[in-house]
């Protein structure tokens, strides 16, 4: 076995456990490899809602990812909630600065209870300084439409949202499709910069229990893809380790609670997400 590899997330605290850098570290620790974060906000937060939102000083983001990016070989590094403009150009510089090969963007903007993880003037400086760093980009649709500017109503304005988003210079975009409204199924749409384009089609898991289920895709995006996994390859994976916790739900918390993030290492449900 070669050495284990090491991945950086740069996200949110929830304290409820969930989402963000918990959800990433859970995730990646699931899928074998390394770990880190460098925290941008603290959040107080439970399956109800967001009670308050802690952001770090710039300087700290920095040092933290500094920190890290000094001592440590990151494979792929993932960001999450990022807050305002400030920490996102930290995010971006500390990125350049270290050179680091997979950049996964999940775009966050808004808790499923409407709380803003994303300042609204802060939409900008994502497009500008971190969207062109990115190897895949992973907004839901809401975020898709925010950054791209249209309605996603079906497939077509899916692609066009998806040809948008690319403009800004990421390789490749998955709009994730959560936020649809097939009661049946969920569609989660890749797209490549050259043309090449997947779907990823799994049966929609009637729960309430899907705090997270964005920042857990992601995390478990940039473990396979730390891993050396091609990209067709671990989006699969990562569909289907979202699709294990949503179908073995914890019952944790009065709201919306966590997905399972053990639940993939027993998952023999290989046949419940096609590739297409
Ligand atoms: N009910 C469901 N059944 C099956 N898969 C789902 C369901 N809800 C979401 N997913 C999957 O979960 C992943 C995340 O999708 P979603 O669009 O919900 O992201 P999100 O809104 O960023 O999540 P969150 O804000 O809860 O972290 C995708 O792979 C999507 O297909
Ligand atoms: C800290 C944090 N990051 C991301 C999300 C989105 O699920 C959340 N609710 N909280």
């Amino acid at each position: 076995m070669g050495a284990i590899k090491e991945v950086l997330t740069i996200a949110g605290s929830d304290s409820g456990g969930g989402a963000g850098i918990q959800a990433d570290i859970k995730t990646f620790q699931e899928l074998g490899v390394f770990g880190t974060s460098a925290i941008t906000a603290v959040t107080a937060q439970n399956t109800q809602g967001v009670s308050g939102i802690f952001p770090m000083e710039r300087g700290t983001v920095r040092q933290q990812i500094d920190a890290v990016g000094s001592d440590f070989e990151i494979a792929a590094v993932k960001t999450g909630m990022l807050f305002d403009a400030s920490i996102i150009e930290e995010t971006a510089k500390g990125i350049r600065r270290y050179g680091w090969k997979y950049v996964i963007v999940d775009p966050v903007m808004i808790a499923k209870g409407g709380a803003a993880l994303l300042q609204e003037e802060a939409v900008e400086a994502m497009k500008a300084q971190l969207l062109p760093l990115a190897t895949v980009i992973t907004p839901n649709i809401p975020e898709a439409e925010v950054l791209s500017g249209i309605e996603i109503r079906d497939p077509e304005t899916r692609l066009l949202a998806a040809k948008r988003i690319l403009d800004y210079g990421a390789e490749s975009v998955v709009i994730k499709g959560g936020h649809g409204n097939d009661p049946d199924f969920t569609e989660d749409f890749y797209l490549h910069t050259g043309g090449a384009s997947l779907m990823l089609r799994s049966n929609r898991i009637s729960t309430r229990q899907t705090h997270g289920t964005g920042c857990t895709f992601a995390a478990a995006l940039t473990a396979e893809m730390a891993k050396g996994a091609p990209m067709n390859e671990a989006l699969f994976t990562a569909k289907q380790f979202v699709q294990a916790a949503l179908g073995h739900p914890l019952n944790i918390g009065s709201g919306h609670g966590p997905t399972n993030h053990a639940a993939f290492r027993n998952f023999s449900g290989k046949g419940e997400v096609q590739l297409v």
